[in-house]
């Protein structure tokens, strides 16, 4: 298989959504078939060096376009972590920053088990409020998160140091 050149199909827009941020745009990337292709393909190999995972955990709603076909691959479950409001079970709840903004996350109170080795998913690492709001859940269920796998790291915004040592950080395009 041939490599996939990455900028080809992530298009930077300038100052959306607020003056200065350069955004990340993933929609070229999936709506072009081999590239999200090999992207899932890619990931999945790579969080081989994981060992066992029992369930993917991911964002609303970039997060899940990652983590549905990666726990497919992967043959796990799914467990969506959502915007307020929209889970209909009791949840735990977590406030965090980002960065153009501020936000919370719930999960349900039942679906990240004691002990389970979890895999954190999202397309962009930027400030990593957003996993690391992810990953406080996760502790709050008493769940193991063993890794974080991102289609994008944002380096220069050094959300990566905001994550649990003892758990592996992947991400497949650097910018
Ligand atoms: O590392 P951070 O600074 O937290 O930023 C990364 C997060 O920002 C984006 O989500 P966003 O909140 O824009 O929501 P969306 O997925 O619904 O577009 C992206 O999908 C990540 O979840
Ligand atoms: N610059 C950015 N581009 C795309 N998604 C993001 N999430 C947080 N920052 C982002």
């Amino acid at each position: 298989m041939s490599s996939i050149n990455w900028n080809d199909y992530i298009r930077d827009v300038r100052d959306f959504p607020k003056p200065g941020i350069i955004f990340k745009d993933i929609t070229p990337l999936l709506a072009a078939p081999h590239a999200f292709r090999a992207a899932i393909d890619q990931l999945s190999e790579r969080c081989s060096v994981l060992g066992p995972i029992d369930a993917i955990g991911a964002a609303e709603a970039r997060g899940f376009l990652f983590a549905a076909p990666l726990a497919y691959t992967l043959g796990v479950g799914l467990v969506p972590i959502r915007k307020p409001g929209k889970l209909p079970y009791a949840t735990l709840s977590m406030e965090y920053q980002l960065e153009y903004g501020s936000d919370a996350l719930e999960v349900h109170s039942d679906a990240l088990k004691p002990g389970a080795r979890l895999l954190l998913v999202d397309d962009v690492l930027a400030t990593g409020g957003t996993i690391k709001a992810c990953a406080d859940l996760a502790r709050m269920a008493q769940a193991d998160v063993v890794g974080f796998a991102f289609l994008m790291e944002l380096t220069f915004l050094g959300g990566r140091s905001r994550l649990d040592d003892g758990a592996r950080v992947i991400s497949l395009i650097e910018c």
